[in-house]
């Protein structure tokens, strides 16, 4: 059964509709991909799951049962703006939170000593947050979704403000949030880290479902009209190919855009033909470049 399940929900703030009939659902040791254009109902969707605003319309299951208070202590969530008091020490506010999870204070002691040291900064625990730098406040931010151990993961913008050592870690402690059994909803306009984690995906655009299910399997759907090619010297006639509609020269090779993949075979025929091929490569679109699609030609 799905941790997590959500059917036909619909939220209005008055004449606006902010979500407009999402469904989507989340196994267990999941980590699912919540996208969408700025204003799209990615933060609306996450507040209601979370049980902060409830829906107009539709419902919301939890291991096939609907919102209770108890659920609470099995979700944790990292908002995009940093939630946590700047003036408050990182063990007061941090404990505090957990214990309003159904912690005991030893237990979130424990607990938040564990991740102070997992991420090698056991000295924040006497600090104030304000003390500490923009990403080392997002750290704080994980720690205080995770430190209750919750069951429902709801992560949004995770990874903003941190440096790329610190957002491997990250993304390592995501994983095996994963592994564990922890059903994690995934917010982020990197499309990047999607591709890396995440399996499932919708893509919101203005309140509305465009795109939704495995990666691969969208994937599939969309024209593949890139070419990379890497050769020992030029290819001359690459731009009067049938099928070729862009040729860009880099470094090493060239980058072609295509619109029938017969094109591909004229372009490697013509390189071999004049010289070594290096590399040769039809690439798949990435996920960039599908939302970016989506959501443009929903505006159309
Ligand atoms: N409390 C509110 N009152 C009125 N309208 C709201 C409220 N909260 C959100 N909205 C509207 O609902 C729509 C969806 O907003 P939401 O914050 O869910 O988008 P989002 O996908 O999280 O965007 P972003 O990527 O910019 O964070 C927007 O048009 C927004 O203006």
């Amino acid at each position: 059964m799905e941790a997590l399940q959500l059917k036909q929900v619909v939220k209005q703030y008055g004449e606006k509709t902010a979500v407009n009939g999402i469904s989507l659902k989340v196994e267990q040791g999941e980590i699912y991909g919540l996208l969408g254009a700025n204003g799209a109902g990615k933060t609306t969707t996450m507040r209601m799951v979370l049980g902060l605003i409830y829906p107009d319309e539709g419902s919301i299951l939890y291991n096939g049962k609907p919102y209770s208070k108890e659920l609470q202590h099995l979700m944790g969530y990292l908002p995009e703006e940093r939630g946590l008091y700047p003036k408050v020490k990182v063990s007061d506010q941090i404990i505090y939170l957990a214990q309003l999870r159904g912690m005991s204070a030893s237990e979130a002691d424990k607990s938040l000593k564990y991740w102070l040291e997992r991420f090698d900064v056991p000295e924040y625990y006497n600090k104030k947050i304000e003390e500490l730098s923009k990403g080392n406040q997002q750290k704080m931010g994980f720690v205080a979704a995770v430190v209750h151990k919750p069951k429902i993961l709801i992560l949004d913008e995770a990874f903003s403000g941190l440096d790329p050592v610190n957002v491997e870690l990250l993304k390592d402690t995501v994983r095996e949030m994963r592994d564990l059994g922890t059903s994690i909803l995934f917010s982020t306009h990197r499309m990047e880290h999607v591709e890396e984690l995440c399996r499932n995906i919708t893509i919101l655009d203005r309140s509305n479902t465009v795109v939704q299910g495995d990666i691969r399997e969208i994937k599939k759907g969309y024209p593949r009209e890139e070419v990379v090619l890497r050769t020992a010297g030029e290819v001359n006639g690459l731009a009067e190919l049938a099928g070729v509609t862009g040729v860009q020269r880099q470094e090493r090779g060239y980058v072609l855009t295509i619109n029938d993949l017969g094109a591909a075979q004229r372009i490697l025929q013509l390189a071999v033909a004049q010289g070594e091929v290096e590399h040769f490569e039809i690439k798949e679109p990435t996920l960039n470049q599908i939302f970016i699609r989506a959501v443009g030609e929903s505006n159309e």
